[in-house]
């Protein structure tokens, strides 16, 4: 039996981002990450922080835990991480969630393609723009949206891209114009990740969404595309596990 190295079980919640934002559901966050990005929200995935934490669970196990935690209150699990496309064997969690009529969401930065990915009923793919210090891999990228083209995933697939600056939009309408027809979403970055006060959080990262709406609204290359904060952030602040 393969084990999973799972760091957070959580909700049930609401994705606070992207093409189900609102949508309740259950967290599963696995540890280890290929990126590096000058601000993740979820360092403690793979900067050696949290290493204490990281239990490596059989898909039985995370199943089980899913339902104690979660009971009969959910039918929606979004696997994050880190980088949850490092694991290959990720079908095997994937299937009994499905058999159990449970849908199953996907957030991966586009970095390593999966052939589980095809099951995936939400997908969220978040290039890094220059903001993260990350370079994209475009022959991955690519190669990911190709093989979700060609298997006829595109309406289950969004592509996010987080903006801090101007130099972010200007890497996120190059994202859209060499994908124009997958859903474009457009998330405000937050950029203070340790205050611990929820009010002013808000407040701060709503000043942020007006200028992130003001862009989009005076670019002519995102015009199809939409514009989110995180959820969760403007509600829970920083809060782990919501
Ligand atoms: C923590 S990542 C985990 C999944 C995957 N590694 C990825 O980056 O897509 C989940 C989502 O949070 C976003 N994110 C991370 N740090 C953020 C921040 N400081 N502000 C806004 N979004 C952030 C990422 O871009 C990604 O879309
Ligand atoms: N509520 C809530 N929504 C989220 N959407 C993406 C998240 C993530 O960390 O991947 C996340 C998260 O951690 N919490
Ligand atoms: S790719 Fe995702 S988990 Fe990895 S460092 Fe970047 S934001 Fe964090
Ligand atoms: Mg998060």
């Amino acid at each position: 039996m393969n084990k999973f190295p799972v760091l957070e079980i959580f909700g049930p919640t609401i994705q606070g981002e992207g093409m189900v934002v609102g949508r309740k559901t259950m967290f599963v966050r696995t540890a280890g990450c290929d990126y590096s990005c000058a601000w993740c929200d979820s360092a403690f995935t793979w900067d050696g922080s949290a290493k204490e934490d990281i239990e490596r669970l059989t898909s039985e196990e995370i199943v089980a835990h899913l339902i104690e935690e979660g009971g009969s209150q959910f039918d929606h699990v979004t696997i994050s991480g880190g980088n949850p496309a490092l694991l290959k064997n990720l079908h095997e969690l994937i299937e009994p969630l499905h058999e159990e009529g449970i849908e199953v969401a996907l957030e991966t930065q586009g970095s390593r393609w999966q052939d589980w990915f095809l099951d995936i009923d939400d997908l969220t793919i978040s290039p890094k723009p220059p903001s993260s210090k990350m370079d994209t891999n475009w022959m991955v990228l690519d190669d990911i949206l190709f093989r979700l083209r060609e298997g006829s995933r595109l309406s289950h697939t969004s592509l996010k891209v987080v903006i801090f600056n101007q130099e972010d939009l200007g890497y996120a309408e190059e994202v859209h114009q060499r994908y124009p027809e997958v859903p474009f979403f457009l998330q405000v970055g937050n950029d203070d990740l340790e205050e611990n006060e929820s009010s002013s959080l808000a407040s701060h990262l709503l000043t942020q969404y007006e200028w992130l709406i003001d862009q989009v609204v005076a670019s002519s290359r995102l015009n199809r595309v939409r514009v989110l904060p995180q959820v969760h952030a403007l509600v829970w602040g920083n809060k782990r596990g919501v």
